[in-house]
């Protein structure tokens, strides 16, 4: 079942600025990647999402309700992290999260400990004077307390270091394990690669595909790096009926269909090389050549 639902949402800011002709479909317990430029459109579609915007044509559905009209309601049900984050005029870390635990009416703050020890939050820090990693991680560890159904992430990871974005992925992975519905807006492929179901990737404020993760991982065709041993090699092999470019005069770069993959490596065994890489698929390799126009390959 869809938990949240956009028909052909548009919100024209004018010259071909905003989102157009929305169309998404998030399940229960899915985890659904947004991805796209700068200036592309997903925080407006975000707070679409989170009532905070009425698009002029096309509904927002969230259980059903509608997210504009019953926002109220729908906020129960909705951890988020905006993407730029403005927190009130409060002191110290452990104020912002009392305070909101108050409006939420959350009394037990184990899960909120457990994120602060996972992350390495110093909550007793001046707010104000926190670096952006130590506010994004505050804002985090907000969204998340209250074991919210859904989470509406907005470029979670600004500001984290790597090591606390390995954290935060994994922290994903356990909520989603919960059977939470996560939708997250990034720029980091690989966030979106290792926590989703689905990616829709978006421009100009158009959609322009909705792939599932394991489509996009796994290709029909597997492409490989040669390095041969010498030219000859090389001008040899390139004679082969192979689907080949030279990069190089020593290198070639091969696309082969997963079901040639022995022919392949029996034709190879012939030449002289000196290393063989495979190239993995990859969102960023989509989206790339998506992005420029090329056709999408399912
Ligand atoms: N209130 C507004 N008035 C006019 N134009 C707006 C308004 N809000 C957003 N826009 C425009 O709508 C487009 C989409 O902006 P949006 O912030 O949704 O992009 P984004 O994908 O979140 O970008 P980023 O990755 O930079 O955060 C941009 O061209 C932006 O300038």
């Amino acid at each position: 079942m869809a938990i949240i639902e956009l028909q052909n949402v548009t919100k024209d800011y004018g010259d071909r600025r905003g989102i157009f002709n929305i169309d998404l479909s998030i399940e229960s317990g899915e985890a659904f990647g947004f991805v796209g430029t700068n200036g592309a459109g997903k925080t407006t579609t975000i707070r679409h999402l989170m009532g905070f915007l009425k698009p002029h044509i096309g509904t927002v559905k969230i259980k059903n309700l509608d997210a504009w009209h019953d926002a109220a309601e729908i906020k129960q049900w909705i951890g988020y992290i905006p993407g730029e984050i403005a927190f009130p005029d409060v002191k110290t870390g452990w104020d912002f999260i009392h305070q909101q635990a108050d409006l939420l009416q959350l009394m037990d703050l184990s899960f909120a400990n457990e994120l602060i020890e996972r992350l390495q939050l110093d909550p007793s820090a001046n707010i104000k004077r926190m670096s952006k990693g130590m506010k994004q991680k505050t804002a985090i560890v907000v969204a998340l307390m209250a074991n919210a159904p859904i989470l509406i992430l907005d470029e979670p990871t600004t500001g984290l270091d790597p090591l606390m974005r390995a954290e935060f992925i994994q922290i994903i992975k356990d909520e989603k394990a919960k059977g939470k519905t996560i939708f997250m807006s990034s720029h980091m492929f690989e966030e979106i690669e290792e926590t989703c179901d689905k990616v829709a990737m978006i421009k100009e404020g158009k959609i322009i595909t909705i792939k599932s993760i394991s489509t996009i991982m796994s290709n029909d065709n597997q492409q490989f790096i040669i390095e041969f041993s010498n030219e000859q090699e090389c001008t040899r092999f390139m004679q082969e009926k192979i689907d080949s470019v030279a990069i190089s005069n020593t290198t070639a770069s091969v696309n082969i269909e997963n079901n040639t993959l022995n022919k392949f490596l029996a034709i190879l065994s012939t030449y002289q090389f000196d290393n063989l890489t495979e190239q993995k698929h990859t969102l960023q390799e989509q989206f790339y050549h998506i992005y420029s126009g090329g056709p999408s390959h399912d």
